[in-house]
């Protein structure tokens, strides 16, 4: 789905199909790079991070363990409930592996880091990040991102496997959504 094809519903456009590529492609150099000779494991997190992981999988020169990991903060609002629910588990061992998590987007920091602890915590022997967005100005806990992607304000997105209430996700790029479309949330609701 392109822009073209919901524009009634969109704002602006923040990232566009060629920035995306742009960076995914040039990620996907440094990773394969920085990972020759060693066992890389790269793990998604379900759902955001799906087109995200499909395109850079495609861009990585070596060979690579593809895993996922469903994990739930937001429900259907633009506020994190600030409590990590995992939808999914991993179901292989990470003891010993050399693990590259693979996010769409960072915004309070909260599920990759418990992400990240959750996965040291396992035995893994290494784990960094690559997120394609970041919206730095909304941090409430510290991460440290190996692989940045986009710095982006402090706007709720969607596309690219981001949802707005589980919608949007198969959008090409990355937009902003009209007011209206958040006018019917709950404030208080926080699943
Ligand atoms: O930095 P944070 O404030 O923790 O926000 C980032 C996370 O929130 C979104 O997931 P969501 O809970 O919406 O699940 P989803 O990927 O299934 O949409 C997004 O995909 C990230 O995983
Ligand atoms: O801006 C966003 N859009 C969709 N999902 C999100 N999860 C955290 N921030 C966002
Ligand atoms: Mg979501």
């Amino acid at each position: 789905m392109r822009i073209a094809d919901i524009q009634s519903h969109i704002d602006h456009e923040l990232v566009s199909r060629e920035q995306i590529e742009t960076l995914i492609e040039k990620t996907a150099r440094q990773i394969s790079h920085d990972y020759a000779g060693k066992d890389l494991l790269m793990l998604a997190v379900l759902k955001g991070a799906v087109n995200t992981l499909a395109a850079l999988s495609q861009e990585i020169s070596i060979p690579a363990q593809m895993e996922f990991m469903s994990l739930s903060s937001y429900g259907s609002g633009t506020q994190s409930s600030g409590v990590i629910r995992v939808r999914k588990d991993l179901d292989c061992s990470v003891r010993g592996r050399h693990i590259l998590i693979v996010e769409d987007i960072i915004d309070s920091g909260r599920t990759l880091r418990w992400l990240v602890d959750e996965l040291k915590g396992r035995g893994a022997a290494s784990v960094e990040v690559f997120s394609l967005l970041d919206k730095v100005s909304r941090r409430e806990v510290q991460v440290d991102v190996k692989y940045p992607g986009y710095v982006i304000p402090d706007e709720f997105v969607v596309g690219f496997g981001l949802d707005y209430d589980e919608q949007y996700r198969n959008l090409d790029s990355i937009a902003v959504l009209k007011p209206q479309e958040y006018e019917h949330e709950d404030q208080g609701e926080q699943s």
